[in-house]
């Protein structure tokens, strides 16, 4: 396996390999490697020519300085993880000087009103954090396809409005959500859960699926009445938000219309640790 740590030598060794009809296949990361992010990189080996996978924990995406601080960061055993899959991926595992230069902070962007809900509103600064870094890797490793997962759908939405206002030549393919054996949505923070509260986390999808059902007979302020009411009968767990979107505008809707595809988005915290899920309505 290749590994990099700077992006000179990371762009050095791309235009060594990179022929004229060749492509590259780009995951980006933040480390702490699990079967979900393992099938975006088995997705990428075998759509591209190429696998350039990134791990870097990203500071200014991160709003709350407990949540950055234990971020769980295991390069040594994600190196072992992704050798499982093969040694041609290759590794970019920058510093934060590396990727900043000395000035930590995001620029603005607008993501035509995506960014102002659920992540964005609870996470203020988030987005631009996440445009950020991934417009900067997009220009590093001048991907052909990156892959994403749509446990952050939110994410995935503005990667896509990200690279339809700045004209970068990448497509974005985004990818099933993993789950684990309970159906608890595969996640880094999982690692930070007890395994009782890693057991007993299954409760949110399975009240995602439930609110699924709910909703094809009850109306979208019902909906979200049905999972608050379930919550307070969950003590150990916090609802942050649950929110019924219109999967396009990522708007909450009052009301059902046909032909439109709706979409629940939950943040929950265990402890202090904070997991997300979404599910499809339609
Ligand atoms: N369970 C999953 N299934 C599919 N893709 C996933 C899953 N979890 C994360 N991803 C995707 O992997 C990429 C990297 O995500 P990241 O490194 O933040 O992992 P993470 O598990 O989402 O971490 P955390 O949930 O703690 O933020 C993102 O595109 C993300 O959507
Ligand atoms: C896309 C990403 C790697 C940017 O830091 C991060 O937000 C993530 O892991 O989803
Ligand atoms: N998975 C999205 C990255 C974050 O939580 O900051």
């Amino acid at each position: 396996m290749h590994i990099f740590y700077s992006k000179a030598a990371l762009i050095a060794y791309l235009k060594t390999i990179k022929t004229a009809n060749s492509t590259i296949g780009f995951v980006p990361t933040m480390g702490a490697l699990h079967q979900g992010h393992l099938a975006l990189m088995q997705r990428s080996l075998k759509e591209n020519n190429d696998t350039v996978v990134s791990i870097f924990v990203n500071p200014t995406q991160f709003n709350n300085p407990e949540d950055l601080a234990k971020y769980p960061r295991t390069l040594e055993e994600d190196v072992k993880k992704m050798r499982t899959l093969s040694d041609k991926i290759i590794l970019y595992a920058p510093s934060v000087d590396d990727i900043y230069e000395g000035n930590t902070v995001s620029q603005t962007f607008d993501f035509d009103g995506l960014e102002n809900q659920m992540e964005g509103k609870f996470r203020p600064g988030h987005f631009n954090g996440v445009g950020t870094i991934v417009k900067r890797l997009f220009e590093i490793v001048t991907p052909t396809n990156a892959y994403f997962g749509e446990k952050d759908f939110q994410q995935l939405q503005i990667v896509k409005k990200l690279v339809e206002k700045t004209h970068l030549p990448v497509n974005i393919v985004g990818c099933p959500i993993f789950r684990e054996e309970n159906q608890l949505a595969m996640s880094s923070r999982n690692e930070r859960l007890t395994a009782d509260e890693r057991k007993e986390a299954a409760i949110i999808y399975k009240i995602l699926t439930e609110a699924k059902d709910f909703f094809q007979n009850h109306s979208p302020q019902e909906t979200v009445e049905f999972v608050e009411n379930s919550f307070k009968d969950n003590q150990e767990f916090e609802l942050e938000y649950f929110v019924i979107a219109d999967e396009s505008t990522l708007l909450s809707i009052d009301q059902k219309e046909n032909d439109k595809n709706y979409r629940a988005f939950i943040a929950v915290f265990v402890n202090s640790i904070r997991l997300i899920d979404t599910i499809s309505l339609n």
